[in-house]
């Protein structure tokens, strides 16, 4: 199907989209607040899932101001980290490479959950929703491997140590990452059903009045 079927909006933020992009950092600062299981220098933490979910939710250009926000406000000194951490302080430590990894894992999350939109909705009515497969492979691709590509080498760099113990060290993540995984999909999948408007989704032109129809 050609492109000018397809209604693309993707760079214009309304004001819808600025309440998304709140919702999702505040979200992300809520999942700070049971705090973190500590295993050394970097905690297990759940604001992780918070970023999934905006990548898969939001798409990348969004998904990815909802990070850049929450980071902002760490930066000012809000102390939204889990164990109420924050300031600039944070971005000299430790944790500052999966942080930046943060604002990578949800572009790139985003990108491959909407890398399926127009196919799925193609010659539809209306359109389809995300596709579970999609969700949980970019979470896993951008929520886990991206976030890890930046923060493992840059912990090493802080700490000293080498970088094969510190990936070795890393995978006491892993479990935990992987269940967030899960609760991705089935959060999103639930989410399209019970309120497709949070999505930014493209659809065919002719039902382009809908509320979710934009592309990333
Ligand atoms: O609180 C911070 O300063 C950032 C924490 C970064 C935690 C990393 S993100 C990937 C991996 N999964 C976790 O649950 N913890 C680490």
């Amino acid at each position: 199907m050609s492109t000018q079927l397809w209604r693309l909006d993707a760079t214009r933020f309304e004001a819808a989209d600025l309440a998304r992009i709140a919702v999702f950092a505040a979200l992300i600062a809520v999942l700070g607040l049971p705090g973190a299981i500590n295993v050394g220098v970097v905690p297990i933490t759940l604001q992780t899932l918070g970023v999934m979910l905006a990548g898969a939710v939001l798409g990348p250009l969004r998904g990815a101001a909802a990070v850049a926000t929450f980071i902002a406000l760490v930066a000012v000194g809000l102390p939204l980290l889990s164990g109420g951490r924050g300031g600039l302080g944070v971005f000299a430590g430790p944790t500052a490479g999966y942080l930046t990894g943060w604002l990578l894992g949800v572009i790139v999350i985003g990108l491959i959950v909407r890398a399926g939109a127009r196919r799925a909705g193609a010659g539809r009515a209306g359109a389809s929703g995300p596709s579970w497969w999609r969700v949980a492979l970019g979470a896993i691709v951008g929520g886990i491997l991206a976030i890890y590509a930046v923060g493992i080498p840059v912990q090493s760099l802080i700490t000293g140590m080498p970088l094969g113990e510190t990936v070795v060290t890393s995978l006491i993540f892993l479990p935990g990452d992987l269940i967030k995984v899960v609760l991705t999909v089935i959060v999103s999948m639930a989410l399209w059903r019970a309120y497709p408007a949070a999505f930014r989704w493209p659809v065919p032109a002719k039902n382009a009045q809908t509320e979710h129809r934009d592309a990333v």
